[in-house]
């Protein structure tokens, strides 16, 4: 582990995930490096970086890096396997973040053996990437060390809020003993702020900080509505 007590510092605090998609124009590491570093300037007390090359290009930052590798088609790809999530290890994530769902793992791994097996290689924590409570309480079962609501609404077992998915957040705050992070569709400051007040340990902000073009078009689209 890079750092002496990740999970301290990122206590309330923001972490900002710098990820572009494959095909678009910043998906370089020395671009979503750029990027952390002036999210960083910004105040952000974390980031969260996607791919062994960004992982690596993140990993000199004065902060905790969650780090992931997106893999594959099937439903299960963020960080899917062992085998992925040591690599994720290797390349300086101070924090795994993987597939915390009760579906089926590519390699055929539950989750607690995929954590049994992380544990005997790295010292680094391991977040569980949830999509519903039983997720979450399943994770934990299974020895995660931080629990994120990252997966909300694109499982099937929780609706696709427009913002965050804050009963999800209060729920998990009342059941779960493990930090939780509050991810996904959190699109404003306000909203930040509630994913606290759900009872977050932190907050992870990806696209309406770190992807232009979704922005863009989010401003595109009222400025056609307002003319038309
Ligand atoms: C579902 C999935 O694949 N989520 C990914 C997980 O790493 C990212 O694409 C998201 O950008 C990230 O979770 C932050 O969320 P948002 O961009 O909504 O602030």
């Amino acid at each position: 582990m890079r750092l002496a007590d990740p999970l301290e510092q990122l206590r309330g605090g923001l972490i900002v995930s710098c990820q572009a998609y494959p095909g678009e124009a910043m998906r370089d590491p020395r671009t979503m490096a750029q990027v952390a570093a002036a999210a960083l300037v910004g105040g952000a007390a974390g980031i969260r970086v996607q791919g062994i090359g960004d992982i690596r290009a993140t990993a000199h930052l004065p902060v905790p890096v969650v780090g992931l590798w997106k893999d594959g088609d099937r439903d299960v790809f963020i960080t899917p396997t062992l085998d992925h999530a040591r690599a994720v290890a290797d390349a300086g994530a101070d924090i795994i973040a993987v597939d915390g769902t009760r579906r089926d793992r590519p390699d055929g791994l539950t989750l607690g053996e995929t954590i049994q097996g992380l544990r005997m290689h790295t010292d680094a924590l391991i977040m569980a990437d949830c999509g519903s409570l039983d997720d979450a309480l399943a994770a934990e079962e299974a020895g995660a060390d931080i629990l994120g609501t990252t997966l909300s609404g694109y499982t099937g077992e929780r609706p696709k809020t427009t913002g965050p998915d804050l009963e999800l957040i209060e729920l998990m705050a009342a059941r779960c003993r493990r930090p939780i992070v509050a991810e996904g569709r959190i699109h404003t400051p306000a909203q930040a702020a509630d994913a606290i007040a759900a009872g977050a340990f932190a907050v992870c902000v990806g696209t309406a900080i770190t992807h232009p073009s979704t922005i863009t078009t989010w401003f595109a689209d009222a400025v056609a509505r307002a003319r038309a």
